[in-house]
């Protein structure tokens, strides 16, 4: 759900960055809306992480901006997103609430709040008995929660997660979302990477879809399913084979009675309906596309 107007918008514009002769990262734009749960889906080497270390300036920027409030950021406002950078950085030693209360002070938090806040995102996260082992007892998983807790702390005005889900089980996921879904139902814009495909209907409000360092498709979750690939499914007769006989129908799928096909124009599709019901027609829907197939579609 979009939250408060107030709230500011995360923009990105035509944000550049070559490493030698590579462009990573080539004139991307696009908006985390305030309150919005957004997915940065791309495959290995999209150029999501480089974006991401441009926009908390800590990549230098070749070409474009990252504006925040509708105006260009600042160091100043950097410093209050909460970011969970891909190679992670918590200390594997120490305790897992004391690093916890040590970064909240670090983020002008009292240590009395940042261990009451810390404790409390880790019971959460059904860690409440971990707080006094070390973070290298805990599993990869568990260590990753304690990242994300680490990131959430101090009440971040954006949130900015490097695949903050890989490596996590189910119920993981749930509690992860759980807890980034209170922070965009108060107003906060976040940017979360993945290429979990499995995840991303559940989860995503809006999808920013991102191959060779460019941007191929981006929207609500909404908008791009309208947008999307248009297929229906027909069930008609005993054999929907006949439908590979008709031009201008894209044919997904055959199996019995049924066909989900798509049609190159809406003559084709009054035509193919019409032949169907002469095959006595009982089911014609059309088929809303999930966010994975669209994803499929735009990096084809
Ligand atoms: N420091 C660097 N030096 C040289 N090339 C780099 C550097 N960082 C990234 N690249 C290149 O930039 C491209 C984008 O990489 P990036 O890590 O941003 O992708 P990604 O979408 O985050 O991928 P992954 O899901 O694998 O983490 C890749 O071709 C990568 O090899």
């Amino acid at each position: 759900m979009p939250a408060a107007s107030s709230a500011p918008a995360l923009e990105v514009l035509g944000l550049t960055r070559r490493f030698g002769d590579v462009t990573a990262v080539d004139d991307v734009s696009f908006v985390v809306e305030p309150g919005r749960l957004t997915g940065f889906i791309g495959g290995n080497g999209a150029g999501k992480t480089t974006t991401m270390r441009m926009i908390m300036g800590i990549l230098a920027i070749h070409g474009g901006e990252v504006r925040w409030g509708g105006r260009p950021i600042t160091r100043a406002d950097r410093a209050t997103f909460g970011y969970m950078p891909e190679e992670r950085g918590l200390y594997p030693k120490q305790q897992v609430l004391d690093q916890l209360a040590y970064l909240g002070q670090l983020r002008g938090m009292t240590r009395r709040d940042a261990t009451a806040e810390a404790t409390r995102m880790l019971e959460q996260f059904g860690l409440g008995d971990r707080l006094k082992d070390k973070l290298e007892a805990l599993s990869l998983g568990n260590q990753q929660r304690v990242q994300v807790v680490a990131s959430l702390l101090h009440s971040p005005s954006a949130l900015i997660l490097d695949e903050p889900f890989s490596g996590l089980d189910p119920v993981a996921v749930d509690s992860m979302v759980d807890l980034l879904r209170e922070r965009t139902r108060e107003g906060v814009p976040v940017l979360f990477s993945s290429h979990q495909l499995d995840l991303i209907d559940r989860i995503c409000d809006s999808m920013i879809i991102l191959a060779g360092g460019k941007v191929r498709a981006a929207g609500t979750a909404e908008d791009l399913r309208a947008a999307g690939p248009r297929h229906y499914r027909i069930t008609a007769g005993h054999d929907a084979g006949w439908v590979r006989e008709e031009p201008g129908v894209d044919v997904v799928d055959v199996a019995g009675a049924t066909a989900v096909v798509g049609f190159d124009d809406e003559p084709t599709r009054e035509r193919v309906v019409a032949r169907a019901a002469e095959r006595g027609l009982a089911e014609f829907t059309p088929i809303v596309p999930s966010l994975s197939e669209i994803y499929r579609e735009a990096v084809r």
